[in-house]
């Protein structure tokens, strides 16, 4: 049965998101009502600029106040959808100190203050859901904190950004530039407001931390997630991939380590054999594979980015808010009893590929391969190609720790027989 007292919505940023979740919650109303049993009102929407056309939005509801929609009193769900760190924190606070319960897409907070915002749900004995906030579209929070509550993850692997999958695949595909690839990924609505964020890695890399503190019941924040992100990743490298048949991807890996003790949280482009199901990921689309000890390999798959996508994650998360706002059931809140020390990127253990330029001449090959051998790294394979006294030396190594194989790089550079190292990239997925 339906109740006729409506739960009263706010909503924070009517952007590509926003926009999207405000469209679903007036095509779906009847729907929405029917699977939470009471109708779901858009009680307001807070933006910034109320000039702007919002199709489908009625303008009485639109305004500018968002922390005085937030705490008039009567609303029941927010969902923040403005992003950034203020005034979204300060904004979640205040719902929560409302007596609301929050839905939120918003990474970038999550990864720096989760712990903080968790409490204030806890404390208020309300909800936060953020199903949005790491892979879009695609089931991926909630299978891992109530599907696999039951279960140890040992490894999440996966391309948990669309808009720097979106440039790799058009750089690689259609030989665009980077920017004209960034551009068009912008206009399609999966960039971040500051494109920065996704290019230089930190929008995986909040992400990582996301889903390393769910899989392992730690705490982990951004600044404990190592970061590289895909600026530096040129065309040459992702030919040199080619040839070794991989493509390259930004991969997010967080992984326990081998003695339990510890766990480790990484964003960084890697190369990946192209028959690995991670190198078919198109366009901005996102893949995760979680490895777990009873469940074996898990792979979710489907859109990253972009507006409805993700407008789909923050209705499904609102409905779970409402259904718990009507029976005084609780979401899972925080989960982070484990405790587990992070470890440092130099731990990781991991294989490289280095491309070097070097004088092609007698015992170079030599020389260099004895700089690996001086810092325990074992090679896999070598492959010279030479020209005009110069030699291009492309390396595969084995698995060895990171800190062994930077160093590694750093002593080859300081050969006089090394010009330069033109690529070196991590090699996963093997
Ligand atoms: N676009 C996407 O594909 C995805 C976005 N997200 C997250 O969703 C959130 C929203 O992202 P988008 O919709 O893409 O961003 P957007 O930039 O399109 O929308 C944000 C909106 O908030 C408005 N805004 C800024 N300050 C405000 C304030 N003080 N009061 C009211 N409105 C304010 C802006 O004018 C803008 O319209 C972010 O946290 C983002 O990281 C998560 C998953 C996917
Ligand atoms: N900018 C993000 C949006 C989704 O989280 C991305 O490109 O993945
Ligand atoms: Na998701």
């Amino acid at each position: 049965m339906v109740r006729t007292r409506p739960l009263k919505v706010a909503l924070l940023g009517c952007g590509v998101v926003g926009s999207q979740v405000a469209r679903l919650m007036t095509t779906h109303a009847d729907d929405l009502a029917a699977r939470i049993g009471a109708p779901v009102e858009l009680a307001g929407v807070a933006v910034r600029r109320p000039s702007k056309a919002r199709g489908g939005v009625a303008p009485h509801l639109v305004t500018t106040d968002a922390a005085g929609l937030v705490g008039r009193g009567d609303i029941d769900v927010v969902v923040e959808l403005i992003g950034g760190i203020e005034p979204a924190r300060s904004l979640i606070d205040a719902a929560f100190e409302a007596g609301a319960s929050v839905v939120t897409a918003n990474k970038a907070l999550l990864a720096q203050d989760g712990a903080a915002l968790h409490a204030a749900a806890e404390k208020h004995g309300a909800d936060l859901y953020f199903e949005a906030a790491v892979a879009g579209a695609i089931p991926l929070l909630r299978p891992l904190r109530e599907s696999l509550a039951g279960d140890k993850v040992n490894r999440v692997l996966g391309i948990v950004n669309g808009t720097t999958n979106f440039i790799l695949d058009r750089m690689e595909s259609s030989g665009a530039g980077y920017g004209e690839a960034l551009e068009e990924a912008t206009a399609l609505g999966y960039a971040e407001a500051d494109p920065t964020a996704d290019v230089e890695g930190f929008d995986a890399a909040a992400k990582a931390a996301i889903l390393a503190g769910i899989a392992f019941h730690t705490r982990v924040r951004l600044d404990d997630v190592h970061r590289e992100g895909i600026t530096e990743v040129t065309a040459a490298d992702i030919a040199s991939a080619r040839k070794m048949g991989c493509t390259v991807k930004l991969l997010a890996i967080c992984e326990r380590a081998e003695d339990g003790r510890s766990v480790t949280a990484r964003v960084h482009p890697a190369m990946i054999p192209l028959a690995h199901p991670l190198a078919s990921v198109r366009e901005a689309y996102n893949a995760v594979f979680v490895e777990a000890d009873a469940a074996g390999q898990l792979m979710f798959y489907g859109p990253g980015a972009g507006g409805a996508p993700t407008a789909s994650a923050v209705l499904g998360d609102l409905v779970a808010a409402c259904r718990n706002k009507l029976t005084g059931g609780r979401g899972p809140g925080e989960s982070a009893y484990a405790r587990l020390p992070v470890s440092p990127m130099g731990e990781v253990v991991t294989r490289y590929h280095i491309s070097l330029d070097v004088v092609d001449k007698p015992g170079v090959l030599a020389q260099c391969a004895t700089v690996f051998a001086d810092h325990g790294v074992s090679i896999d394979t070598v492959r010279q190609t030479g020209k005009d006294g110069e030699a291009q030396l492309v390396v595969v190594t084995h698995r060895a720790p990171d800190a062994a194989l930077s160093g590694t790089v750093e002593a080859l550079r300081r050969l006089d027989t090394v010009h330069g190292v033109a690529s070196i990239m991590r090699v996963e997925g093997e």
